[in-house]
């Protein structure tokens, strides 16, 4: 597995070493004690999440709150999508940048996001299989979010936004200025 650094403090795209043969391609899409040796520190991942996306869908960007704050591993099954990720914590050197990279089926991409990132992803084609790990679990009473098209962040998502598809409950998230700490 080859991990490589992104211009966030703690976040890692993850490539997998894919094994060929005549019947299709394995390879091991997380193994714990390797990242744990990259990142330098323990993770215990508790809940594995599944989304399907149409294309155009776009989920985020959200997080969740103090203590329920969520480190994730994210990669792609099916499909592709733009990923991005927004660093929330103050005290970081990346405070405020956000990182996006194309996961996809092709590619195995995975990435690995610590705690105190703000997250979401756009489906780019006509069905994603989106699939994370968190090491916290699902508190809906702490989650948080920050509104994807947000002008300080300025995130260039590469698609027509009048073509995008979000849920009431993201069109209505609050700008960066005014997020949930
Ligand atoms: C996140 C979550 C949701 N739910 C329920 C709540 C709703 O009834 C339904 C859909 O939830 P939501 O619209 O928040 O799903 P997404 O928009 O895909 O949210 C995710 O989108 C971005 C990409 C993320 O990184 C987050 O982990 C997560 O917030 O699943 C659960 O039961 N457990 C969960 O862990």
């Amino acid at each position: 597995m080859k991990i490589t650094s992104t211009l966030l403090q703690g976040c890692y795209v993850l490539e997998p070493l894919v094994h060929q043969d005549k019947r299709g391609l394995f390879f091991e899409s997380y193994h714990q004690k390797k990242l744990e040796e990259y990142i330098g520190e323990k993770i215990n991942f508790v809940q594995d999440n599944i989304s399907i996306s149409k294309k155009g869908v776009l989920r985020g960007l959200h997080y969740q709150t103090g203590e329920h704050s969520q480190a994730k591993l994210v990669q792609v099954l099916k499909g592709e999508v733009l990923d991005v990720v927004v660093d929330l914590r103050k005290q970081s050197t990346t405070f405020g940048a956000h990182f996006k990279l194309k996961l996809s089926s092709e590619n195995h991409k995975s990435i690995f996001i610590p705690k105190g990132m703000a997250h979401g992803f756009l489906a780019l084609t006509k069905e994603v299989i989106f699939a994370y790990k968190c090491d916290e679990y699902y508190h809906p009473q702490s989650e948080a979010g920050i509104l994807f098209n947000d002008p300080d962040l300025d995130i260039e998502w590469e698609f027509n936004e009048a073509k995008m598809i979000l849920s009431a409950k993201d069109l209505k998230l609050p700008l960066w200025k005014d997020r949930k700490i």
